[in-house]
């Protein structure tokens, strides 16, 4: 069936869609006979028993029942970390390094397009690396971040994860997403968030595409609260769009069901589409959101805010305030602050910050960090702008500005002390995000100047002569 692009409007709703009239049981989940001969599914997101206002479920009218597949067997997935715990950095068996050091990657290379040979051809599971992370999956506990590049549609193939929620931040190229619930077209400048347990499958119209992964092993996004902002803005709840069902009718195939369990990668075979479901209702839905959709609120006086104003979307951690991860953006914007050093501050962070580029610049650096490349700063890791940025911050004429029309980067903040994969540092295990690490990095900070003068109050950087 061609992908049908009509979503419904909301986050957290509750929503019911169905391909065919009728097919939605009426006033019960689970009628002795369900219309058009289809079984009945509850996909769980949340355990039975949580608060009401926590409660993510959905349940799915289908040709038939998941449970439909025969035995998984392993399949490879040297590129996924498995466990964060670093024993010992010298150990080989050890994935990951611990490194308080400030990490920049370039982009990773995305594989050519058109490949002809089956081993050249990369699809959105093969193509995913993992960058860093802490916790796991057994324990429900932590994140990890991955970043994908990708040349290839997965055929007849579907993936879900069992491990926690996805947020892909796309980069570069589309993504064409057909999920149980229905299809997702997703840009570069949109996010999607797919749920732990939920089966799609992804193709590339653009060709090569690249991007980002947030995985949270515990709990689910939900929108920031809003405090004195008021009952608006930020990212509004209409503008999160879910699919409306969708269904195929393919029997006598064999489909691929691949799913990905404490990061390993199981594979197993059935003879229909997994995507057949025919109508369905719930909150455990998956969706998108265009990030030109948010409403940037930023001072209008003096001094640069916290980046907290900036969050799209929040996964809570157990501590009130705190998050597992929030996912936060730097969109183009006004700057306007009055006597103000406008990038970002000097900083060192009791949560840590990955960073990615969508497209342009970002205001704490002139160069290095580009679209498509990352950076890290872990857990009380200084940071800040590099040397060009703070000499041209500091002594420019303050005019009302509009920052970067083009630009648009973000940050995954989590409260977790992460590790990094030992591929993607210059390791025994380099991979291409290692091979793209920017080991001189700390350079854009060694020569800030030392402007100190006990006697004179007016010391600092002088604007460079026209
Ligand atoms: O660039 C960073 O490090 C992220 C960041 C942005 C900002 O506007 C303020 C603080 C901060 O850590
Ligand atoms: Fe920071």
């Amino acid at each position: 069936m061609a992908p049908a692009y009509r979503y419904n409007s909301g986050f957290g709703n509750t929503f019911e869609s169905e391909a065919l009239p009728g097919a939605l049981p009426v006033g019960r989940n689970s009628p002795q006979k369900v219309a058009y001969g289809l079984y009945a599914e509850q996909l769980s997101g949340t355990a039975f028993t949580v608060p009401r206002h926590d409660q993510k479920r959905s349940w799915l009218y289908r040709i038939r029942p998941s449970v439909c597949h025969k035995p998984f067997t392993r399949i490879p997935s040297e590129k996924l970390v498995r466990s964060f715990s670093v024993v010992s950095d010298e150990d080989k068996a050890t994935e990951c390094a611990s490194t308080p050091n400030q990490l920049r990657w370039s982009p990773i290379p995305l594989p050519a397009a058109n490949p002809a040979a089956a081993t050249d051809r990369v699809d959105f599971v093969r193509g995913m690396h993992t960058v860093a992370g802490a916790g796991g999956a057994s324990s429900r506990s932590g994140i990890a971040i991955h970043v994908y590049a990708s040349n290839a549609d997965m055929v007849d193939t579907a993936f879900y994860n069992s491990d926690g929620d996805f947020l892909i931040v796309p980069q570069h190229g589309r993504l064409d997403i057909q999920t149980e619930f229905g299809f997702l077209d997703v840009a570069p400048g949109e996010i999607v968030v797919i749920q732990r347990g939920i089966r799609f499958s992804v193709k590339l119209p653009d060709g090569p595409s690249r991007g980002y992964i947030l995985e949270i092993y515990d709990r689910h996004f939900e929108l920031p609260d809003l405090g004195p902002i008021g009952a608006n803005g930020l990212a509004n709840p209409r503008d999160f769009l879910s699919p409306v069902a969708a269904y195929e009718d393919r029997d006598g195939i064999e489909y691929t069901i691949i799913n990905k369990f404490q990061s390993y990668l199981f594979a197993t075979t059935q003879s229909h589409s997994p995507f057949d479901i025919v109508a369905w209702h719930g909150n455990y839905v998956p969706y998108k959101y265009d990030l030109s959709r948010f409403n940037t609120i930023n001072t209008v006086s003096f001094d640069h805010p916290d980046p907290s104003i900036f969050t799209v979307l929040t996964a809570k951690s157990s501590v009130p305030g705190v998050a597992l991860a929030d996912f936060v953006i730097f969109p183009p914007r006004w700057m306007v602050g009055e006597n103000t050093f406008r990038p970002p501050y000097y900083h060192r962070n009791c949560m840590s910050e990955y960073m990615g580029l969508i497209s342009g610049g970002y205001d704490a650096k002139q160069g290095g960090f580009v679209p498509g490349g990352a950076s890290l700063h872990s857990m009380m890791t200084a940071h800040g702008p590099d040397r060009a940025t703070f000499d041209k911050a500091s002594t420019e004429t303050l005019a009302p500005i509009k920052l970067r029309p083009d630009g648009l980067a973000f940050m995954f903040e989590t409260n977790q002390m992460l590790s990094v994969a030992k591929s993607a540092l210059k390791s025994d295990r380099t991979g291409p995000v290692g091979e793209a690490l920017q080991e001189d990095y700390y350079l854009c900070w060694q020569g800030l100047g030392k402007y100190f003068d006990p006697n004179n109050i007016n010391a600092g950087p002088v604007a460079p002569k026209q």
